[in-house]
């Protein structure tokens, strides 16, 4: 599978310019890890992919297909190719984990069907295997309310993954959760991606957790990508970079950002760069 993302522009009815061209192709079983300041265009651009935004201008083309061209049905059709995990975990509340992962199957279903929330015997068995996979394998019949941070985003991972998708799009997977539970959600994502052979593009606001985690780094400033590389390479500079909209300058030795940032983008000693300014409490609890 490969997605390949040319020149995408976001304009949003107020005038904020979200995106301004943005080129980018993902494939084989890559996790990508994008990251940038608050409002650099992160979610505009994870949503723009299936269309839960309309992009102004250029083409999203999966596997050769390209999805700003299609009607309705077949943007219906695409969006099972989609897995889409959430920051908050976009789940019903009310219903049990198991009703909440087979809503993944929706899309699969007639009509009929979803309306009586009737699902084949084969999709309830790959539920089981995939709730055990996500370490809810005794958790079927609990209502997510019920749940915690970490336990609400495995349901949210499971249900992207029921779909059978060819890649999956997770936008902050992390943000409400405490440092050992993001860590084990990451590894999750990574190990799925491995494991389906499928891409990942995660929008992550820690960036140690993307150098951590991630094959590949792209930075957003701005509505632009000013970063697309290994983690590696991503030293002082580059974050000046994606952060600061700075010049970047790698090869001096002074560009480190923790001396010069200003408060709202200061990276700390850790290198963990919350793009809001927020340094991460890592006594949080979110639970797990
Ligand atoms: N629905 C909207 N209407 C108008 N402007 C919007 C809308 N959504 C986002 N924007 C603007 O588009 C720009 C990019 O926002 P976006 O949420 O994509 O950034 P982000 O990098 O995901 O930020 P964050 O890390 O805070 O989630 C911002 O200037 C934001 O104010």
């Amino acid at each position: 599978m490969t997605l390949d993302v040319t020149d995408l522009q976001k304009t949003y009815p107020t005038g904020d310019e979200a995106l301004k061209g943005v080129d980018l192709s993902i494939g084989g079983s890559e996790t990508t890890a994008m990251i940038g300041p608050s409002g650099a265009g992160k979610s505009t651009f994870i949503r723009c992919i299936n269309r839960l935004t309309e992009p102004t201008e250029g083409s999203i083309e999966l596997d050769g297909t390209d999805l700003t061209a299609l009607d309705d049905d077949g943007l219906r059709e695409a969006r099972r190719d989609i897995g889409m995990i959430f920051q908050e975990y976009n789940l019903v509340e009310r219903l049990t984990v198991m009703e909440n992962v087979l809503t993944g199957r929706l899309g699969y279903v007639s009509g009929w069907q979803a309306f009586r929330r009737s699902f084949p015997p084969d999709d309830v068995e790959r539920a089981y295997e995939i709730l055990e996979r996500v370490g809810l394998g005794d958790m079927e019949n609990k209502r997510v309310d019920e749940l915690s941070g970490g336990q609400r985003q495995r349901v949210g991972i499971a249900r992207a993954v029921i779909q059978q998708p060819t890649i999956l799009l997770v936008d902050e997977p992390t943000s409400s959760l405490d440092p050992e539970t993001s860590n084990t959600v990451m590894r999750l994502l990574t190990e799925i991606a491995a494991e389906r052979e499928i891409p990942v593009l995660i929008n992550i606001h820690e960036v140690d957790l993307a150098t951590e985690y991630a094959d590949r780094i792209v930075g957003l400033h701005d509505g632009e990508v000013v970063f697309d590389g290994p983690p590696d390479d991503l030293r002082d500079g580059a974050l000046d970079r994606v952060y600061r909209g700075g010049d970047g300058d790698d090869t001096s030795e002074s560009a480190s950002v923790t001396d010069s940032a200003s408060p709202d983008t200061a990276v700390p000693a850790d290198g963990v760069v919350s793009a809001d300014g927020r340094t991460p409490d890592r006594s949080a609890s979110g639970g797990s």
